[in-house]
């Protein structure tokens, strides 16, 4: 039996993280790969009743309890869906992982690096996603996706300041882990993204068969 792949999809809010993972379902279907897709915060009973309260407007919290209750999600969600996945051969393509807490709670909130090190270590081991695909767009474009689709939940609601920060550590994670993100411009028309996303795919799969 091959494993199983994890994939996460990252971005800002409005990249077009949700509408690739459509994409990426269908077009690994298409190519015999089985796969569970899921998002975080979220993904299991559990999650999704956290997810709840951290996207809710009208729910305060510290930064702190913000990144401890994604963490603690994440644990869930590793436990019932992402690891029991993987061991039975299948992908799992998720709509966000850590590199998201390191991105928003840190870049957006100045949570300390080594604080979310230290619950990465805790929750993760060293198990890390094979591929992340990080969908770059400007904080403007972005703004504007999401504000024609949705009311604006937690996170969306924030200041352009912020999603700069955020933008700008996720772009310093494409840096620090080159072998495993890969950026996709976001920002040009959905067929030429959707195109840059299927070559990467192509890629991957004739690694996988060599
Ligand atoms: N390249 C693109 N060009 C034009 N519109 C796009 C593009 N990518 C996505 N969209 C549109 O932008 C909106 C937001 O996209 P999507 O929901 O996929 O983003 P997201 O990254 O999942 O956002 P969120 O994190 O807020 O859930 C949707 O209406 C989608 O159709
Ligand atoms: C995993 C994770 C997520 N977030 C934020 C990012 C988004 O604003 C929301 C999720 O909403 P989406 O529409 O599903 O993208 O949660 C975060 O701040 N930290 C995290 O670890």
């Amino acid at each position: 039996m091959q494993p199983g792949k994890f994939i996460t999809l990252e971005g800002i809010d409005g990249a077009g993280k949700s509408t690739h993972l459509v994409w990426l379902e269908n077009y690994l279907m298409s190519k015999g790969i089985t796969t569970v897709t899921t998002r975080e915060p979220g993904g299991t009973p559990l999650g999704e009743q956290l997810r709840a309260l951290l996207l809710d407007q009208r729910q305060t919290m510290h930064a702190e309890t913000e990144v401890l209750l994604m963490f603690a999600a994440r644990r869930e969600h590793l436990d019932k869906v992402i690891l029991p996945t993987l061991d039975k051969g299948e992908w799992v393509i998720s709509d966000r992982f850590t590199d998201a807490s390191f991105a928003y709670q840190g870049g957006g909130r100045g949570v300390a690096l080594r604080k979310l090190e230290e619950l990465e270590r805790w929750v993760q081991g060293s198990f890390q996603p094979d591929l992340t695909l990080y969908f770059d767009v400007s904080v403007e474009l972005g703004k504007q996706r999401v504000q024609s689709i949705k009311a604006a939940d937690r996170f969306e609601q924030e200041q352009s300041a912020f999603f700069q920060r955020v933008r700008k550590a996720y772009l310093q994670r494409v840096r620090q882990f080159p072998e495993r993100i890969r950026l996709i411009d976001a920002g040009r028309p959905l067929a030429e993204v959707t195109a840059s996303l299927e070559a990467i795919m192509s890629e991957i799969l004739s690694e996988r068969t060599q």
